[in-house]
């Protein structure tokens, strides 16, 4: 039995991978980031499918409250910020590149609220023109940002991984109330370059970006490279990003419905 709310919650779009499933195109997402939208952000999820024909700005701009980028296994085409691609083998995601990076600048500059995780920092990075290093243990001083032996269970990917240290005055230094933490780590690439008028927010003890925010945004945006959505659980500082991602979507709501009403009356 569904639980009964009081008011319309805000709505959070999810991205989605572009996978095959036994022969047919699929669109896919993984389960931790629908439950860290509805149990901590507060929200309704919705997935939004990686196909560019199906999507457009204009729309999402005036019917959802908030935007979710996830993390994948797939990679952002290196071709897309004019690299080339390392190996033959490099996981990619065409359909999903296509769909969401031209959509990224447009819903940072009506204001809707925007999280990145991942792979969904990575987009958010070369949507505002900077690029990746798409193998961060081959470079030397790095440390391997790898989820590690698969042989490991599961469950145990996300474990704290890494500390961090958080840029003071940030939104994140807002949201995490502190600036140091420990945080997960399941990433090959890294930020390279870091795209225009994006804001650091934390760093690696190796000195790597993992989190950002759009400088002059009106809304609300963060990406971090780790996943708090597997955390929300446990981990404070994941249900702190969580909880000010949905406070900033239920603001939007209300703007949003505000304005529908006063264009109905
Ligand atoms: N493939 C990219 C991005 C890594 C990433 O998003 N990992 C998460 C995979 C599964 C999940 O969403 O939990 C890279 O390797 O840098």
């Amino acid at each position: 039995m569904p639980r009964p709310f009081a008011a319309p919650r805000a709505v959070v779009a999810i991205s989605t991978d572009r996978v095959e499933r036994e022969g047919h195109a699929t669109h896919a997402g993984f389960h931790g980031y629908v439950h860290a939208v509805s149990a901590v952000a507060g929200a309704l999820p919705l997935l939004l499918p990686s196909d560019a024909q199906a999507l457009d700005a204009d729309t999402l701009i005036a019917s959802v409250d908030g935007v979710l980028l996830t993390g994948s296994p797939s990679n952002v085409d290196p071709a897309r910020y004019d690299a080339p691609r390392p190996h033959a083998a490099m996981t990619l995601d065409p359909a999903r590149d296509a769909a969401i990076l031209p959509l990224l600048a447009r819903l940072v500059e009506a204001g809707v609220p925007l999280l990145a995780v991942c792979r969904g920092f990575q987009e958010l990075n070369v949507a505002f023109g900077g690029t990746l290093h798409p193998a961060v243990h081959t470079l030397p001083g790095r440390l391997d940002h790898r989820e590690g032996d698969h042989d490991r269970p599961v469950e145990r990917w996300y474990d704290d991984s890494h500390a961090l240290r958080i840029v003071p005055g940030g939104r994140l230094a807002q949201l995490a109330g502190c600036e140091a933490v420990q945080v997960n780590s399941l990433h090959h690439q890294g930020i390279d370059r870091l795209g225009a008028g994006l804001r650091i927010e934390a760093v690696a003890p190796d000195g790597l970006v993992e989190a950002f925010s759009v400088a002059d945004a009106p809304g609300f945006t963060l990406a971090v490279q780790w996943h708090p959505e597997m955390r929300v659980d446990d981990s404070p500082l994941a249900r702190a990003l969580f909880s000010g991602f949905g406070q900033a979507c239920l603001a939007r709501r209300d703007e949003r419905l505000r304005s529908l009403s006063n264009r109905t009356s």
